[in-house]
């Protein structure tokens, strides 16, 4: 456990740090996804009160001297499992740990995703908010559905209409743990079409996985490579396509979480381009990573590096910056789901024991920074965008989030252009004994965070309270649902009036 400076208050409070609950940020580039200017920031009691160039100030304002920086709204990662049990064992970061370690990385808010309790969607909430009350920083829930009834059904309106919840996850693989059939699917996408829900995705072929695997065994191929190779792209692909074309027979909107390959993001580039409304979301990994580490003959390294779908050949990760770039691929997550290697070595004769994921909540915003901007792939209008803009719009937050506008929340970062970061688990804030990322480098280094109105990230020193966190309610019907319902009543009125048939006389 790294986590340093953490202030020394009971859980609940959310008063402590030092930090002042007035700032001024002087002279620093603002950056909106629809405009960057160079202004002054001034925030008051968690609030952005004002954006404009000169700001003057009393003595009783905190002022942070950002010439030469970019000041942006904090990173909203969409994709994350905290404190969750999944299937073969617990995350190693709980909702402190992990969010500590996104506020170092400048991530603001998460959106974590709730696993029903034996089935009950009711239970599951209320694990996770008991759970999350740990939090330093903002967060909002996914759920997902691993079963189908009509409690299942009723349980999802109470989660959209009185919890917060806008989006529920299928997992098309993971089979006889999470997985789902087409069946249910369909009346899974029916019903968040009729409650203004998104429906997300996890796009694998898991009947086909489970089949690979055996084979793997019979082959005696019981390594992380395993797990590869019983994974392929065209089974993401298929996954993808199945999915993509049932929501268009619904006709609903649909998020593809974790989009790893090429096959996955050619299906929701043609799907968009015949005008259906498909979000695609590549993880931090599946852009900078490739599938050396899980051939990599360390047993650790391998598993470290193992997570589903599978960190693909060299050349996805390259596709997927450019999908990105290009706005094939709509927002960038994370799929933090964490484990040592301890955990991990639970499949160390059998990689499906091994816990599936890697870590990224920490090293998004600054990974997405050196590859895609300093690169010169994007703009820093458009990092904002694919970082936090989109994820609130998509979730119905804007522009509460994802904006640095009066009136807006203060989740605020400061990067530095000029400056450094490098990764390592040495360093981390989060809790894994290992990072999938250790080593990467490059430019572009978050050196302030404000969440909540609060610097919780500044000079390399993390000030964070547990329970200053505030759950996000999630309405219902973000922008994806507007004009949905014309074109259900086009297609109602296409149907025309049953075709009236004579029985044909004995
Ligand atoms: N992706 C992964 O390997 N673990 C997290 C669970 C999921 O998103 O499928
Ligand atoms: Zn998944
Ligand atoms: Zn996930």
């Amino acid at each position: 456990e790294q986590v340093s400076g953490v202030c020394s208050v009971a859980y609940g409070e959310s008063e402590g740090c030092s930090s002042s609950s007035k700032i001024l940020i002087k002279g620093g580039t603002v950056v909106n996804a629809h405009h960057q200017e160079v202004a002054d920031v001034y925030v008051e009691d968690g609030i952005i009160v004002s954006v404009q160039p000169n700001i003057n100030v009393g003595d009783d304002v905190k002022v942070i001297d950002a010439t030469g920086k970019y000041v942006m709204p904090g990173g909203i990662d969409p994709h994350t499992h905290l404190a969750t049990e999944f299937i073969v064992s617990e995350t190693v970061d709980d909702f402190f740990s992990g969010q500590a370690g996104a506020l170092a990385g400048g991530t603001t808010m998460n959106i974590n995703f709730v696993l029903p309790v034996d089935g009950s969607l009711t239970a599951g909430f209320e694990e996770f908010a008991e759970k999350a009350k740990t939090s330093c920083m903002d967060y909002g829930f996914h759920m997902a559905i691993t079963k189908w009834d009509e409690t299942v059904e009723k349980e999802m309106e109470i989660m959209v209409k009185e919890k917060g919840i806008n989006s529920f996850k299928f997992f098309l693989a993971y089979k006889e743990a999470l997985m789902i059939n087409d069946e249910l699917l369909v009346r899974g996408l029916k019903k968040c079409k009729s409650l203004g829900a998104l429906p997300m995705v996890h796009a694998e072929n898991g009947d086909a996985i489970a089949e690979a695997q055996l084979e793997m065994i019979d082959l005696g191929i019981t390594g992380p490579e395993g797990h590869a190779l019983s994974r392929p792209a065209v089974l993401e692909g298929e996954a993808t396509a199945r999915a993509i074309r049932l929501a268009a027979f619904v006709n609903t909107p649909i998020y593809v979480v974790h989009v790893m390959s090429i096959d996955a993001m050619e299906e929701i580039a043609k799907a968009r381009k015949a005008g259906q409304r498909v979000i695609g979301e590549p993880i931090a990994a599946g852009l900078v990573l490739n599938e050396s580490g899980i051939f990599d003959p360390s047993f650790t390294v391998a598993a470290m590096n193992l997570m589903s779908p599978p960190i693909r050949k060299a050349g996805h990760d390259k596709a997927l910056q450019g999908a990105l770039a290009t706005g094939v691929l709509q927002l960038v997550g994370t799929d933090h789901c964490s484990f040592n290697s301890t955990q991990k070595a639970l499949g160390i004769d059998d990689f499906r024991m091994v816990p599936n994921g890697v870590n990224g909540i920490e090293e998004r915003m600054h990974l997405v920074w050196n590859t895609m901007v300093e690169s010169g792939l994007i703009t820093p209008p458009d990092y904002v965008r694919i970082t936090s803009t989109e994820c609130a719009k998509i979730f119905n937050i804007y522009p509460r989030k994802g904006a640095i506008l009066a009136g807006s929340d203060a989740d605020i970062i400061i990067l530095n252009p000029k400056a450094s970061f490098e990764i390592s688990a040495a360093t981390h804030h989060t809790k894994s004994d290992t990072n999938v990322f250790e080593g990467q480098r490059g430019k572009g280094k978050v050196e302030v965070t404000i969440a909540g109105g609060k610097v919780v990230w500044e000079g390399g020193e993390l000030k964070v309270v547990p329970g200053s966190g505030r759950y996000i309610e999630l309405p219902p019907f973000s922008y994806l649902f507007d004009g949905i319902d014309k074109l259900d009543a086009k297609y109602k009125s296409s149907l025309g009036a049953p075709v009236q048939r004579f029985k044909a006389s004995t």
